[in-house]
């Protein structure tokens, strides 16, 4: 038997504020693979302070409803991501100023996850626990947070920002190289909008719905598109009604979110290039300044938020 590894103390006053984006995942065709940062940030403020305890506070989205204990998910993984480095932090005060709506598909979990991981590799840092270049902090926590989500596509821009296409690498997940992503420059006039309903869908219940295999022919035209899209959004955004037509996840999760479904045939059938947000509800719009007041028009119909967001092009931020 193993004895439990013993954990040293980070000093009371070491502190770390982390600001992380929303995410939008999928962008229709590149299912688990392509995701878009958005400029919609939760800020994560964590202190070691004397003594022990943990104190977290939660202001906006999520207040009242995620729990303020051990359980709470950015305390959770921050805290594991201590010990994994041999540290702990006795006495813990947690602030969270939420912006990102939860269980809506713009990668509320997944930037809890790397807002965690993050705050705890700035805590180190402050500390002088650990000595890590920028590059190696972000690959990192894409590394981990991409296995604790259990796909890179919504870790990859809330670490790197801006349209990023991410890949994994292997059999072993802890490998560091086992998780790999690429940042493209959007193309100027590309508008992100984000159409955002009260309804909440677990990203679990959705991903419940995909079947285990795919015709032949809808994985090629899925495969077709995607490759279309990243020059539709690099370079020539008249394609991205065609680009962003896919097979394999959005008609299959309808019954799950029928609203989301209408919303998206009507904004395609006036030309916007709509899909799902990552696993829904929320509807994404790709388009230019004009689209983003049709949008809106056509989103009035029903209970929707309309956001237009610009693309966040750093990634989460540590200080
Ligand atoms: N900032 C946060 N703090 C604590 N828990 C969070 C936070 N963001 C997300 N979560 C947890 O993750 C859940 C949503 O995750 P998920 O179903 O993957 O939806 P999505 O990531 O699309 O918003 C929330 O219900 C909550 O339990
Ligand atoms: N590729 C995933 C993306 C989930 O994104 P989220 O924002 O809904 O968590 C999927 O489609 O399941």
């Amino acid at each position: 038997m193993t004895s439990p590894q013993r954990l040293a103390a980070l000093p009371a006053g070491t502190a770390a504020t982390v600001r992380v984006p929303a995410t939008s995942a999928n962008l229709g065709p590149g299912f688990d693979a392509f995701g878009l940062a958005l400029d919609l940030c939760d800020e994560v403020r964590a202190e070691v302070v004397d003594g022990a305890g943990l104190r977290v506070r939660v202001e906006g989205q999520g207040a009242g409803v995620v729990p303020t204990d051990e359980r709470h998910l950015v305390v959770r993984v921050l805290r594991e991501e201590l010990a994994a480095a041999g540290f702990t932090a006795p006495g813990l005060d947690v602030l969270c100023r939420n912006v990102i709506p939860h269980g809506r598909g713009l990668g509320s979990s997944a930037s809890a996850i790397v807002a965690g991981l993050a705050a705890a590799r700035a805590l180190l840092l402050a500390a002088g626990a650990v000595a890590e270049h920028e590059q190696e902090t972000r690959a990192r926590v894409l590394l981990e947070a991409s296995r604790r989500e259990g796909h890179p596509d919504n870790a990859a821009p809330a670490v790197h920002g801006g349209f990023t296409i991410a890949w994994t690498r292997g059999e072993d997940p802890t490998h560091p190289d086992a998780v790999r992503s690429v940042r493209l420059a959007v193309h100027p006039d590309v508008r992100a909008v984000v159409c955002v309903p009260a309804e909440e869908l677990a990203t679990s219940r959705a991903r419940a719905l995909l079947p285990a295999t795919v015709p032949h022919g809808d994985a090629a035209l899925t495969a077709g598109r995607a490759g279309l899209l990243v020059h539709a959004l690099t370079t020539d955004p008249s394609l991205l009604l065609d680009a962003t037509e896919e097979r394999l996840h959005q008609a299959q999760r309808a019954p799950a979110m029928p609203r989301s479904a209408e919303l998206l045939r009507a904004l395609r059938a006036e030309g916007l290039a709509a899909v799902v947000s990552g696993a829904g509800p929320s509807v994404l719009v790709l388009t230019d300044e004009a689209g983003v007041g049709r949008v809106s028009g056509l989103a009035a119909q029903g209970a929707w938020d309309v956001h237009a967001r610009p693309v966040h092009a750093a990634g989460v931020d540590w200080s």
